[in-house]
């Protein structure tokens, strides 16, 4: 029995075919997409490949390459139940990235070709189907820049910013490129704990000129990565790693 003619595969065995040669755009059919995991799973392939999905008004949506079309329509399935009502999947066989963008780039020609528009989901600065990497903050940086003279100490700097910021991390390089395995070990576990922190890169000469001195005697520790909480030195690397195996952080996280 088949509920309204979503659950209906009407599926195009041909694209599982280890030999079966790649099809273009059109000479593929497509199949209503399965509603369920276990569906998923026995339904639609885990191969590396392309797949475009229609919404329920048979309008394509999307066209994607994925090293596992299954994994990727489920999980445009569990974001945008609305926009995806079926899909067809194209395999490619002995995938390498020259052939599966190549493999990408023949479907969204021949779409292209035959109604002149880029699926929308494809267009330029369209973050619904691709999901973009969450931004990550600035770095904070104590001065305005070397060449201006400061009329407070460093020291009072330093002390105006770890009150007036819940977490703040001091770490040699920045957050998005740390320079050193122990502030990247620290900046990992806060980013993987949700942790609201602000950061400061220590080796920066040109806004945090003297930072690197200046903290070790503001805060009687001797190395970086610091990081304070509360205003107050909670530790480096190991202390944060301690803290973070025992679950310490999880009242600062921001999720
Ligand atoms: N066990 C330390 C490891 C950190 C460490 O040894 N840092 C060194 C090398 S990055 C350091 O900051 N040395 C002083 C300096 O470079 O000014 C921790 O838990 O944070
Ligand atoms: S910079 Fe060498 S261990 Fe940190």
């Amino acid at each position: 029995m088949l509920s309204k003619g979503r659950i209906l595969l009407v599926f195009n065995f041909s694209v599982y075919h280890e030999s079966a040669a790649f099809k273009t755009f059109s000479e593929t059919e497509s199949i209503t997409v399965p509603l369920t995991e276990d569906e998923f799973n026995s339904k639609m392939p885990s191969d590396c490949g392309v797949y475009a999905v229609f919404d329920k008004s048979n309008d394509l949506q999307f066209i994607g390459v994925t090293r596992n079309i299954g994994a990727s329509v489920f999980s445009h399935l569990k974001s945008l139940p609305e926009l995806c009502h079926s899909v067809k999947v194209g395999v490619v066989d002995d995938p390498d990235k020259a052939s599966l963008t190549e493999a990408w780039k023949s479907w969204m020609e021949e779409h292209i070709k035959t109604t002149g528009k880029v699926p929308p989901g494809n267009e330029t600065g369209n973050a619904t189907w691709i999901r973009q990497p969450p931004k990550k903050k600035a770095d904070l940086r104590l001065t305005p820049g070397r060449h201006v003279q400061l009329t407070v100490p460093l020291e009072d700097l330093i002390d105006r910013l770890v009150k007036e910021n819940k977490v703040v991390a001091f770490i040699k390089g920045s957050r998005s490129a740390p320079m050193c395995g122990f502030s990247q070990r620290v900046v990992g576990i806060l980013e993987s704990e949700g942790v609201d922190y602000e950061s400061v890169d220590v080796l920066d000469e040109e806004y945090n000129y003297g930072l690197r001195e200046t903290l070790k005697k503001y805060s009687n520790w001797p190395t970086f990565p610091q990081i304070f909480m509360n205003g107050e030195l909670v530790g480096g690397c190991d202390i944060l790693t301690s803290m973070h195996e025992k679950g310490e952080l999880a009242g600062h996280s921001k999720k």
